[in-house]
């Protein structure tokens, strides 16, 4: 999978080196380019913000940076034989994104994430892209970040780890919280006693059936009392 992003803090991807996803990167699993919008800025400062039409507090992005910027990154992505990107716009006023969205997502070709900033960016710029391709406004939850670059990264892990061969043993990925539609079930190690505190005594029986039918009780349990919202009834 190729991944663009376009932000005009180009330090926060750094953090897509390391661990999983760095592999993921070396092993030629995820193609990741960052770009500077800035570099799409050309007056003498670079300005890729200006005051809001009709007036009212803070910065808008302006459309002619964006547009440079997304225009070079469909042009490169012309000469790969890929599927249309689909654009994504970290933003409050988004889709929620689910682990269903990570797992539609995780099969195209070709992701763009535009890092708005400020109070966002000028409208124009997704009608632009609305019709030429594909895009959508994304929301990671019902609160307000300075811009998208870790929802972004919120997004592309959550996306990354379900690609195929990132993640060491794939049935690690099948027992997780929300992939059963149930949050994950309490885990344990050794040792069986840690400061007076057991391991609950079927995990310890050897008896799968008990062990699997305990886990899906404790699932339900959690789910029912953390995310009634999830059981739907
Ligand atoms: O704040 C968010 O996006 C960053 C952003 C985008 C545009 C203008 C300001 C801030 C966000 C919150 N939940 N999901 C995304």
């Amino acid at each position: 999978m190729r991944i663009d992003v376009v932000t005009i803090f180009p330090g926060y991807f750094d953090a897509l080196e390391l661990s999983l996803m760095g592999k993921a990167r070396d092993r030629g699993l995820i193609d990741l380019h960052v770009h500077d919008l800035r570099e799409s800025a050309h007056d003498k400062h670079r300005t890729v913000d200006d005051t809001p039409t009709g007036g009212g507090a803070g910065m808008v992005m302006k459309p002619e940076p964006w547009g440079q910027a997304i225009d070079g990154i469909l042009a490169d992505a012309q000469s790969a034989p890929a599927a249309e990107p689909l654009i994504i716009f970290p933003s409050p006023a988004g889709d929620v994104f689910t682990q269903a969205m990570a797992r539609e997502l995780a099969t195209e070709d070709h992701l763009v994430f535009g890092c708005g900033r400020y109070e966002g960016i000028d409208q124009r710029v997704f009608d632009e892209y609305a019709e030429r391709g594909r895009v959508r406004l994304v929301s990671i939850g019902d609160y307000v970040l300075n811009g998208g670059e870790v929802a972004s990264i919120a997004m592309i892990e959550a996306i990354g780890r379900l690609l195929p061969g990132v993640v060491g043993n794939p049935d690690s990925l099948v027992e997780e919280s929300h992939e059963s539609g149930l949050l994950e079930y309490p885990s344990y190690t050794k040792p069986a006693e840690w400061r007076g505190r057991r391991v609950p005594d079927v995990l310890l029986s050897g008896n799968h059936a008990a062990i699997d039918a305990w886990r899906h009780e404790q699932s339900v349990e959690r789910t029912r009392r953390v995310r009634p919202d999830l059981l739907g009834d």
